[in-house]
């Protein structure tokens, strides 16, 4: 579904900042795949889902989603195609448009051939209010309500059915619970794992915690210097420990895992 091939990334070429976050990285992705990535500060995570959203052109490699390449496609464009939800719940939803209207827009962006401006239907109207009480924290019942009044959590749920209303080729998910207290991003994440198992959805999410990177979706990806330093699945990863984690993690590196993050995590 979606294959990364030599990509690299060079960050203030041939100055004193010089810093190069991806370095010949290649990934491929099986169709509903669903795959967490961890690693230490700075190790390109972050840069590795600018450089498939489109925010950059990578300076070397290519990209390839659902077999179209994609290495020079504007981020406007994938935008149709692949979902991404940030840590800040604010940034995917506009605060001062409507619960219905920031669906619209989602909606509307994604489904071929309507413009994203279009009235919305009584139809779309009510796949919208179905979508919402799935969430099951009554938002179907405050849809013309401003998205600002929502809570962090309340306000990513809706990001997670925005980004997934039409179902993307790709979900980009980055750290997006992290903002929350525990009680809501465990809420969200179970949100996370049902959309993504019923829909099917191929999927990465960046995590600083190894208990999810382990437990949540089919494999296990750690990065280090803007590589792949583990790639782990099957049976492989089944009863592997957050110990056995870091202890690879430094066979593969020479270094212990840096990210104060990740170790203070539960
Ligand atoms: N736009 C940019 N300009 C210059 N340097 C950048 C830019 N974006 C990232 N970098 C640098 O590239 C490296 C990788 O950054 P990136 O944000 O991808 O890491 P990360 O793995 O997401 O880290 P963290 O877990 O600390 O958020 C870092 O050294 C960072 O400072």
């Amino acid at each position: 579904m979606l294959s990364i091939q030599n990509i690299s990334k060079t960050f203030n070429p041939g100055t004193v900042n010089e810093k190069t976050a991806l370095h010949d990285f290649s990934l491929n992705l099986e169709p509903a795949d669903f795959v967490s990535i961890i690693g230490s500060n700075g190790a390109g995570k972050s840069t590795l889902f600018n450089a498939v959203a489109g925010s950059f052109y990578v300076d070397e490699g290519s990209i390839c989603l659902d077999g179209k390449d994609i290495t020079f496609m504007t981020e406007h464009k994938r935008s149709r195609m692949i979902g991404r939800l940030f840590q800040d719940p604010n940034s995917g939803t506009a605060p001062h448009m409507t619960i219905e209207e920031n669906l619209a827009l989602a909606y509307l962006r994604s489904s071929k051939g309507k413009a994203p401006f279009s009235r919305i239907s009584k139809k779309d109207q009510s796949l919208f209010r179905e979508r919402l009480s799935l969430l099951n924290m009554g938002l179907e019942d405050r849809m013309t309500q401003p998205v600002g009044l929502l809570s962090g959590g309340q306000r990513q749920a809706l990001t997670l059915l925005m980004a997934t209303i039409v179902t993307p080729k790709l979900l980009l998910l980055d750290e997006h619970t992290a903002a929350l207290d525990p009680g809501t991003a465990e809420k969200v994440l179970e949100l996370t794992r049902t959309i993504v198992k019923e829909e099917k959805i191929t999927c990465m999410m960046v995590t600083h915690n190894m208990h999810q990177a382990l437990s949540l979706g089919n494999r296990t990806i750690m990065m280090a210097n803007g590589q792949v330093v583990l790639d782990v699945s099957g049976s492989q990863r089944e009863g592997m420990t957050v110990e056995d984690l870091l202890a690879r993690f430094k066979a593969g590196t020479g270094k212990d895992l840096d990210n104060d993050r990740i170790l203070l995590a539960d």
